[in-house]
């Protein structure tokens, strides 16, 4: 209550107007029947009778009490403008958040139904469809809703777009959760705050188009709404003589004041809900008050200091099953480090002559071109390459998150014998995450920031995985151990871990499942050097322990040296060379090697500076 009351003050004053004018009709239509002095089916006055005490907006030509009838008129005018508001938003929003979401031919035959919708005109439609299908609410109201929904479609439609593409929500997809998962839970929550706005704008135009649609003859006689009043007073000649006054005027007067009123009450709602979307994120983040706080190393700090907040679990709360490695062991599927890089051990990745490029016509271009790479099991093999070389295109194509204007013109994806680019989405859907597992660039960008990163490693277990919510989260748990991070960061949010711990967290998300293959796509780039050294430590020690078979994009040679057992530089979107990293290091052959080789920094002689 008291929150509603400061989000009230915090209103500019037009807002706070137009929301008490529509607290003020809403609650004069609920009542209607009570404040009415008369009953409006009545005759309770003399014809045309002007306006006196008795009767003070005076009467209509049969006598009935025109201030009653103005009353009751409140009713179906904001009813059928709500109830049509509210369908017209419903499918709206279903049809935007499909045709944005899952893009492709869905969206394609969508926006060109939205397009015709738009291109009716809609005075002669809504006249043909309430001729066909009788005058009356009913008519009304899906005559409204047809108008209305198309251009909510389409801007909503414009937003999800943006937000599916969101790092998080492509982290989400590349652990396999299916697309209703994912829209229900992470792109509904988001766009629900341009819903509500959107909502309250469209009751205002479905006011105004019932006024239209009752005036030209497709109202309900029986229930006399403000429009209706106006048809009759016309039908009536009202204009005739001086009854318009009374009669016309006030019915139009009230159209006029309830578009008004939610048109500046809509800047009010999106405040609210933009505010209450703001208020449960910081309510997430800050936490019941009381909750101990730990320091960054995950050491209980004393209450109101530093910067980093999380429950401390209670003592004992969690009955370790298994070891974090054996937890991840206990789901591998092949052998692993025997195989380290024999020589005839079988490629668990195998990518052939993969020709991906972008744009269609005559502006396709970019990707990459007859890659041909080989991955064995156990492996880590570093895609190495300047800027726009195409290593993330090949790296997009094996976890199958392809940019909208990617084109597959060629090649194949062999993972353990499967051919990737042949899979249909929920077959793919199934391999990501339990078998193929994405570290995406830019750990930050790749974690919901409302959900506690416990809770975001659980959800990645509990796509692949049936087990009981406690049990995921007591692996989630595990899995933090294994990453190198206490088992108190489970209830940390994103933005209360550093940026290698929030790095560690989505590593623990790509091994939920044990996947066979991981992919990880510059896993320590915009960390600082100390960082990107305990990153590239924890990627050694994984690749040891659980023998990772791993494909590791970067750009920066010095982290791959350290981590992989061969590489594969690419340039201008091809494989130029490729073979065990020291080998490759000890004798580059092409020209593009001995450039990056080249561009490594050298330490000056420190003691020779000295002496
Ligand atoms: N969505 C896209 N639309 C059009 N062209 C693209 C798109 N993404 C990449 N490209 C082009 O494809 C080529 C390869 O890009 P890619 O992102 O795979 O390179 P990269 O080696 O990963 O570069 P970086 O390290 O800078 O990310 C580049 O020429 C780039 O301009």
């Amino acid at each position: 209550m008291s929150r509603l009351l400061s989000t009230w003050r915090t209103l500019p004053l037009t807002s706070r107007l137009g929301l008490a004018v529509v607290v003020v009709l809403c609650a004069v239509a609920i009542l209607a029947p009570w404040l009415a002095p008369y009953d409006p089916s009545e005759r309770v006055a003399r014809p045309f009778a002007h306006p006196s005490l008795d009767h003070p907006l005076g009467a209509d030509d049969a006598g009935h009490d025109l201030l009653s009838v103005l009353i009751l008129g409140a009713r179906p005018s904001l009813l059928v403008g709500g109830i049509a508001a509210v369908v017209a938003t419903a499918v709206g929003s279903t049809v935007g958040l499909t045709a944005g979401y899952l893009r492709g031919v869905v969206d394609t035959v969508l926006m060109r139904v939205v397009d015709v919708v738009l291109s009716l005109p809609v005075v002669p439609l809504t006249l043909v469809i309430g001729v066909l299908a009788g005058p009356g609410l009913p008519t009304q109201i899906v005559v409204i809703s047809l108008a209305l929904w198309a251009p909510m479609a389409r801007e909503l439609r414009a937003q999800v777009l943006s937000v599916r593409e969101r790092d998080h929500i492509l982290a989400l997809r590349a652990v396999g959760a299916r697309h209703g998962y994912v829209l229900i839970r992470h792109v509904v929550p988001t766009v629900a705050v341009l819903v509500v706005p959107q909502l309250v704008l469209a009751v205002k135009s479905a006011v105004l188009l019932e006024a239209t649609l009752a005036f030209l003859g497709l109202g309900d006689v029986s229930s006399m709404s403000w429009g209706m009043m106006l048809s009759v007073a016309n039908s009536r000649n009202a204009f005739l003589t001086d009854a318009w006054l009374w009669w016309v005027v006030p019915p139009g007067a009230m159209i006029a004041l309830t578009v008004l009123a939610v048109a500046l009450a809509s800047g009010a709602v999106e405040r609210v809900a933009a505010g209450s979307g703001a208020a449960r994120r910081e309510r997430r983040t800050s936490g019941p008050r009381g909750r101990a706080r730990l320091d960054a190393s995950g050491r209980a700090a004393p209450s109101g200091t530093g910067e980093f907040t999380a429950e401390i679990p209670p003592e004992g709360a969690v009955t370790r099953s298994a070891s974090p490695i054996e937890s991840v062991r206990s789901t591998e599927r092949g052998p692993s480090t025997e195989l380290h890089a024999g020589a005839s051990a079988p490629a668990l990745l195998h990518l052939e002559g993969l020709t991906l490029r972008y744009g269609d016509g005559d502006e396709v271009g970019g990707g990459c071109r007859e890659v041909g790479l080989e991955l064995l099991r156990g492996e880590v093999l570093g895609l190495v390459g300047g800027s726009g070389s195409g290593k993330s295109t090949v790296a997009s194509a094996v976890v199958g998150l392809m940019p909208a204007a990617a084109r597959l013109q060629g090649g194949r994806i062999l993972f353990d014998g499967i051919d990737l680019l042949e899979l249909g989405p929920r077959e793919r859907r199934h391999l990501l995450g339990s078998r193929i597992g994405l570290v995406p660039q830019e750990a930050q960008s790749a974690l919901n920031p409302v959900h506690r990163v416990g809770e975001q490693i659980v959800e990645a277990l509990l796509v692949h995985e049936r087990l009981p919510h406690e049990s995921a989260r007591e692996r989630a748990r595990e899995l933090l151990g294994l990453v190198g991070l206490p088992a108190e960061r489970f209830r940390a949010y994103p933005h209360q871990l550093s940026g290698g711990q929030r790095q560690r967290v989505v590593l623990a998300i790509a091994l939920a499942c044990g996947p066979d293959l991981v992919v990880a796509d510059e896993p320590t780039s915009g960390l600082d050097v100390l960082v990107q050294q305990e990153i590239l430590e924890l990627l050694r020690d994984l690749r040891d322990r659980l023998g990772l078979t791993m494909l590791l994009v970067t750009h920066d040679l010095p982290v791959v040296m350290q981590v992989a057992d061969r590489l594969a530089v690419m340039h201008d979107g091809q494989v130029v060379e490729q073979g065990a990293t020291s080998a490759v290091l000890a004798a580059p052959q092409h020209p593009c090697t001995r450039r990056l080789l080249d561009s490594l920094p050298e330490l000056p002689d420190l003691e020779g500076a000295s002496r």
